[in-house]
């Protein structure tokens, strides 16, 4: 073997694996795939994922419909802005929000202190196909869930587009397509992913 060959990568080795520079926030509407795609994101990149549901619901011992139903939005909103606070202060990360934490001041600058935002974009049609089946999100339990998905998601848009990250999520593309094209965007930034 040459000297310039003894530095190549083994053949058939998998490409080196870049690192996460600074943390990634998927952001968008619910079942746009922030958690799906966050953790096979995640995978790809070596990285540690999180999601901030998840902490909130760990740290509260309840479920997100016992704490609305319990507490109500606003305790929810509190909490929710202190656990990504405390998600954000560690390690570059993938952390995964709920859907309405983008809406909040005070976690879009969180966000942006510690890295950047992905705006996870999936149309009306596509949203409700996925979260339809589902009882687990308290703010479509109302008499009317469709229409108030289109409500949310009319008023929540304009917001998500400050994201300074865009990946569309298509209808036709598996979780793992997605999480290729998010690597992809990710490319674009080496301040946030360590260039080859
Ligand atoms: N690209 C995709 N292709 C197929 N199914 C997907 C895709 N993204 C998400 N899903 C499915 O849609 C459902 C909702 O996705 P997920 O829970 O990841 O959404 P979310 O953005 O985290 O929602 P929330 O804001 O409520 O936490 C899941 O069952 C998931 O497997
Ligand atoms: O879109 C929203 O406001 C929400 C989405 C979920 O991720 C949860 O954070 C909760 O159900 C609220
Ligand atoms: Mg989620």
């Amino acid at each position: 073997m040459t000297g310039s060959d003894s530095k190549k990568p083994p053949q058939g080795s998998a490409p080196a694996q870049r690192r996460l520079r600074r943390t990634v926030a998927l952001v968008g509407m619910m079942g746009s795939g922030k958690t799906a795609v966050g953790k096979a994101l995640a995978a790809r990149l070596g990285a540690q994922f999180l999601d901030s549901d998840a902490a909130i619901e760990e740290a509260a011992k309840a479920t997100i419909p016992e704490i609305f139903a319990r507490d109500g939005e606003s305790f929810f909103r509190d909490r929710e802005a202190e656990v990504i606070a405390r998600l954000l202060s560690g390690p570059p990360v993938v952390l995964s929000t709920g859907g309405g934490a983008f809406m909040a001041d005070r976690n879009r600058e969180a966000i942006a202190r510690a890295g950047v935002a992905l705006w996870l974009d999936a149309d009306l049609d596509t949203l409700w196909e996925r979260v339809r089946h589902k009882d687990s999100r308290p703010l479509l339990r109302t008499s009317d869930p469709k229409g108030t998905l289109a409500e949310i998601y009319e008023r929540r848009v304009p917001v998500y587009r400050l994201a300074g990250l865009h990946v569309r999520s298509e209808p036709g593309c598996s979780v793992e397509e997605t999480a290729s094209r998010a690597l992809s965007v990710l490319a674009t930034r080496p301040d946030i992913l360590e260039s080859p």
